[in-house]
């Protein structure tokens, strides 16, 4: 478990933005100042636990508000613009197509996911949030994963050439130029396991378009969320994206039916977020 300097430099930003974000002034007996919700993500492989793990943080928080990443959207792709009565029709499953055939889908997949990703980080957040005491808006995975893990990841195994690459990256430098105001994270938080305990954790839930994935993948993911996260040799292109603080946290034990791990977990969380745990603890 890691929770050095990036620790420290979340707990610093945060206790730095707390007050010019109070918007309007406590009155004697009037409502209750309105706090912008900051911005959390949790990044990290596939099926190391990043939706089991923001259940639990919306067990131990329930006025934060959660972010699932889109991929009920992937996996059902709708027909717009047709004149048919009725719900829209799924015009096919983009995320076996991309699993089926990584060379043929890979650049619709990625253009595909940074789009669902940039409106979900674009999405206000819910009004309820902007009454809560200490509102967070957590994002499961991000614009940044899609380019700095997934897409790269691909072109690295040559399943996006060269032109596929410069196209998405040329699209997502100036989407992300285009909105930087919204695209501002306080911080990220990345669940580390090693590559086995995620494949044994993706068999068990078994989701069908990941029959096939291997070992092989999840060692490559894993090697991209370290050169990020951990090695900090990824280049970034964005400047605020290399100032954002990493809390680590080590995910490899089975924390679902031990109560004490779940706590040490949510403390670390409330340490790097200054934030008292004994206020949360409704459960
Ligand atoms: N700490 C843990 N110990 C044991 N099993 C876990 C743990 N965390 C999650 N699991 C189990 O592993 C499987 C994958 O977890 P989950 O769906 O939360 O992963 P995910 O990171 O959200 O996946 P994806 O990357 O596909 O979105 C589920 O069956 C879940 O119950
Ligand atoms: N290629 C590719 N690019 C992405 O940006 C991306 N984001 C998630 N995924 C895959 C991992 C899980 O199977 C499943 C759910 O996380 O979707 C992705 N695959």
């Amino acid at each position: 478990m890691a929770l050095g300097g990036p620790g420290r430099q979340l707990r610093a930003l945060l206790r730095a933005s707390l007050g010019p974000r109070v918007q309007g002034q406590r009155a004697e007996s009037g409502p209750a100042p309105r706090r912008a919700p900051r911005r959390l993500a949790v990044e990290g492989n596939i099926a190391v636990g990043k939706s089991t793990f923001v259940k639990l943080l919306v067990k131990t928080f329930p006025e934060w508000h959660i972010a699932a990443e889109p991929i009920t959207t992937w996996q059902n792709i709708q027909a717009v613009g047709t004149p048919t009565a009725g719900p829209p029709q799924s015009v096919g499953n983009l995320l076996d197509m991309m699993y089926q055939q990584p060379s043929r889908w890979s650049y619709t997949f990625q253009t595909f996911s940074l789009l669902s990703r940039l409106k979900a980080q674009l999405a206000p957040s819910p009004e309820r949030l902007w009454q809560a005491q200490q509102p967070m808006h957590v994002f499961e995975r991000t614009v940044y994963s899609d380019r700095y893990i997934f897409a790269k990841n691909l072109f690295e195994n040559r399943f996006l050439n060269d032109v596929e690459w410069a196209i998405y990256q040329n699209w997502h430098s100036f989407l992300l130029q285009e909105f930087t105001s919204h695209m501002l994270l306080d911080g990220f938080i990345y669940l580390q396991a090693a590559p086995q305990i995620c494949l044994k954790r993706l068999h068990r839930r078994a989701r069908v378009e990941e029959k096939g994935l291997e070992l092989g993948y999840l060692e490559q993911l894993h090697a991209q969320h370290e050169d990020w996260f951990i090695h900090k040799v990824t280049e970034l292109h964005f400047e605020h994206l290399k100032k954002t603080p990493v809390l680590v946290l080590d995910v490899n034990e089975d924390f679902s039916e031990v109560a004490a791990k779940q706590e040490e977990l949510m403390r670390k969380v409330c340490r790097a977020l200054t934030l008292s745990y004994s206020e949360f603890t409704w459960w």
